[in-house]
């Protein structure tokens, strides 16, 4: 793995001071990103039959959030037959409930696995976020929703940014299959109770091996 990471999380500490206006405007996308990941959730709640609040509260009420800048740089060949890999990110699922991936307008490179098992692109469509579903929210429907596997290769010239700004339950919450997407699957829980934060933790030091 090969790439410029910037993570943003609780800590207003950890947020640069330069460019003046960068603490600002990352508070307010923060803030919108929020706002409109409750309001998804709420949706998924009415569609699965379910409370909209079903996902706050104890749930998700004071939501866990992080976002990560990213920057991949672009691949430089002198033949364009000797092109890297290796400039992306690994096949993984996203760890909490969902992902706002803001990706450059003009570069495909992040790919989802299919149930056919092929790697299909997902080019950007300007304007757009695309939505992962992640982990815990596999968990909370029984499996309803499949946190999709995905990855990133940027194999163009060019350096490709991506903002990433992830929606998960509290850190402390134990998450297992919802009762009424119980009844909807097959009456029984597919998956065990997961602590988040246990999981995160977890996939995070398996994930990233330096
Ligand atoms: O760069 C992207 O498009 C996605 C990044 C991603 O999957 C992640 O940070 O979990
Ligand atoms: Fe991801």
């Amino acid at each position: 793995m090969l790439l410029d990471l910037f993570v943003l999380s609780y800590d207003p500490f950890c947020r640069p001071i330069q460019p003046t206006n960068f603490k600002m405007l990352m508070e307010e996308y923060v803030s919108l990103c929020t706002e409109l990941s409750r309001n998804i959730m709420r949706g998924i709640a009415l569609a699965l039959g379910g409370s909209p609040y079903e996902f706050e509260g104890e749930r998700a009420g004071n939501a866990f959030w992080v976002m990560r800048l990213i920057g991949y740089p672009g691949v430089h060949s002198a033949n364009g037959s000797d092109i890297p890999k290796d400039v992306g990110c690994g096949a993984h699922t996203d760890y909490g409930l969902l992902t706002l991936v803001n990706q450059d307008d003009d570069i495909t490179a992040l790919q989802v696995r299919n149930r056919s098992g092929e790697w299909i692109a997902a080019p950007p469509v300007p304007g757009t976020f695309v939505c992962n579903i992640g982990d815990m929210l596999k968990i909370y429907s029984n499996g309803l929703y499949e946190s999709t596997l995905h990855q990133v290769i940027n194999s163009s010239p060019k350096y490709r940014v991506c903002v990433a700004y992830f929606y998960e339950t509290n850190f402390d919450t134990a998450v297992e299959p919802l009762d009424i997407c119980k009844e909807r699957t097959t009456g029984a829980k597919k998956f065990e109770r997961a602590v988040y934060g246990e999981h995160l933790v977890n996939k995070v030091q398996t994930n990233f091996v330096y």
